[in-house]
């Protein structure tokens, strides 16, 4: 794969015009698109689809329901013909297969290729501290490495993780296991909301398969510039 093909550009607006225009400036310089639920709840997937154009598509709802209500979930997702989608691993171990299960069922149905199906793990704008709110049993990285185990043993390909926990997840679920990874932040760019982050070269050193970058690219002054000196940054 090249540097290019593992970043996927979230575009994050509600707007579809700035959406469009945005996935057409740069179609090429990155490897895909990823929509989540700001762009898919103010205008629906034929939208999504459209301001996309062929473009490989990560469809991000972060699924997090009953099994059944997943499985349907990911089934009209298809719909939009994503690369990838993904639900929460704290849904439990039946609901990620269900979606599993609901990929390869409708894929086949509709004549394409099974998206990779992924289980997020531990937001990266939570750490430690928060976790512990919630009652989740931390540290970040414990919760995160029984989550991918969990997700792994569910039939899902990958997970969605931060930066800090790829080199305990290659070691834990092996060279196959997809590591999509967002909260990248070039030295350059601002932090925002963000907690557990790392740039794009040493997310990718480490073993990450996709890197997810969104404001640092579409809230540049010029995006394309901003994508081509990160895929710089990585060929460096
Ligand atoms: O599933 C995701 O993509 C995701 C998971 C996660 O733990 N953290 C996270 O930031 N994301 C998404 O990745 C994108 C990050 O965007 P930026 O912070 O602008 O680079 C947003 O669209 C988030 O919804």
């Amino acid at each position: 794969m090249t540097p290019k093909e593992r970043i996927y550009v979230a575009i994050d607006t509600p707007d579809i015009n700035r959406a469009t225009k945005l996935a057409r400036l740069l179609s090429g310089e990155v490897g895909g698109i990823k929509i989540g639920k700001e762009l898919f709840t103010a205008q629906g997937p034929n939208a999504v689809r459209g301001a996309v154009g062929g473009e490989p598509l990560f469809v991000d709802l972060k699924f997090h329901d009953i099994p059944n209500t997943v499985a349907g979930a990911i089934r009209s997702s298809l719909h939009m013909r994503p690369f990838m989608v993904n639900v929460h691993a704290s849904g439990g171990k039946a609901m990620m297969q269900a979606a599993v299960e609901a990929a390869r069922e409708t894929s086949e149905d509709l004549g394409i290729p099974r998206p990779l199906v992924l289980a997020v793990t531990v937001l990266t704008s939570l750490d430690d501290t928060d976790l512990s709110d919630v009652g989740q049993k931390g540290p970040a990285a414990d919760q995160v490495k029984r989550l991918a185990l969990l997700a792994q043993e569910s039939g899902i390909d990958g997970v969605v993780c931060s930066s800090r926990e790829i080199t305990l997840l290659r070691e834990t679920c092996g060279p196959d296991f997809k590591l999509v990874v967002p909260g990248i932040r070039p030295t350059w760019a601002a932090v925002g909301d963000q907690k557990r982050i790392m740039t794009p070269k040493d997310a990718v050193a480490a073993g990450a398969d996709y890197l997810v970058i969104g404001r640092p690219i579409t809230g540049a002054e010029d995006p394309v510039a901003a994508a081509r000196r990160i895929v710089e940054e990585l060929e460096a």
